[in-house]
């Protein structure tokens, strides 16, 4: 792990100003680091503004929202550079999963040019090249039948096959950090598991940073090196994963470690057997 961090976030606030409401502060000084290779876990409860941090961070916030600190990516401030170059950064540098994959996937699109999309926008391929590449990406993310099912469209796979090809396309062009909002929520609980150990076998393979996103804390101990939590707009905790489970500082941590996973799924899962 190198010593200066791929992703620093410094004194980030966001408020929201809706047309008929009244100015409010949804993240307030928030401030961390993400390290190459690692996997940061950002958990808290609804509401306590996880998704605006991804989304400041993917510079998708909605207009109504502004932003202010700093977010350096490998030392580049993404909060005052411009739509152009963050239409770069997003794919080949950070990579998106989002929740529902069938809101993020175009209908109308096959799976594997949707896939192939990015690498022939951004990566410089010809759409030949790229469509074969998307069904490589398809194999890696075990997608049975790839070469077929590329040709599907959105609707005629199933809801963990839809995640797959997220990840497929979140992956295509080998960004350094990837940013997985609620990846498996929107999925049944054994779905879930395969989603989350081909993610964990991926960032591996890739030597990515990862993001993950979730107000699940089992899907936090089994998946992440450090823990962040969040409440009403700010970081009230940070630490390894072991030890925020372990020693939570916060009273707050206590109380959501009440509903805390069995032992054995704590850990990455390269460990399963560790106590957390
Ligand atoms: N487009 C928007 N307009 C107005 N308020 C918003 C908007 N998006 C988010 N908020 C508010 O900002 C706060 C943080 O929202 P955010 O979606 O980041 O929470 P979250 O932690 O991701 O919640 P969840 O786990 O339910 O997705 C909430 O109070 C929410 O109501």
């Amino acid at each position: 792990m190198s010593n200066s961090p791929f992703l620093s976030v410094r004194n980030l606030n966001v408020c929201i100003a809706p047309s008929n409401g009244r100015e409010m502060t949804v993240l307030d000084g928030v401030e961390f680091d993400v390290h190459a290779g690692e996997t940061l876990g950002i958990v808290g409860e609804s509401g306590s503004g996880k998704s605006l941090l991804s989304l400041s961070i993917m510079g998708l916030l909605p207009d109504i929202a502004k932003a202010s600190g700093q977010i350096l990516l490998e030392g580049e401030d993404l909060l005052s550079t411009s739509e152009t170059r963050m239409c770069t950064l997003r794919g080949k540098r950070i990579g998106i999963i989002f929740q529902e994959p069938l809101t993020a996937l175009n209908p109308a699109m096959t799976i594997g040019d949707q896939i192939a999309e990015g690498m022939v926008c951004h990566g410089g391929l010809s759409w030949r090249e790229a469509r074969l590449r998307a069904v490589d990406m398809m194999d890696q993310v075990r997608m049975p039948d790839a070469k077929r099912r590329a040709k599907a469209y959105p609707h005629e796979l199933s809801g963990g096959q839809r995640q797959r090809v997220g990840i497929a396309i979140a992956l295509a062009l080998k960004p350094a950090l990837l940013i997985a909002d609620e990846p498996t929520t929107a999925l049944d609980v054994t779905v879930q598991a395969e989603v989350l150990d081909l993610l964990s076998d991926l960032v591996d393979e890739h030597g990515m940073a990862m993001m993950l996103v979730s107000h699940d804390l089992g899907v936090i101990a089994r998946m992440c090196d450090r823990t962040i939590v969040m409440v009403a707009g700010q970081k009230i905790e940070e630490g390894a994963t072991r030890t925020v489970f372990e020693h939570p500082a916060h009273p707050y941590t206590r109380s959501l470690l009440q509903s805390v996973p069995s032992r054995s799924e704590c850990g990455r899962r390269s460990d399963p057997e560790e106590p957390c």
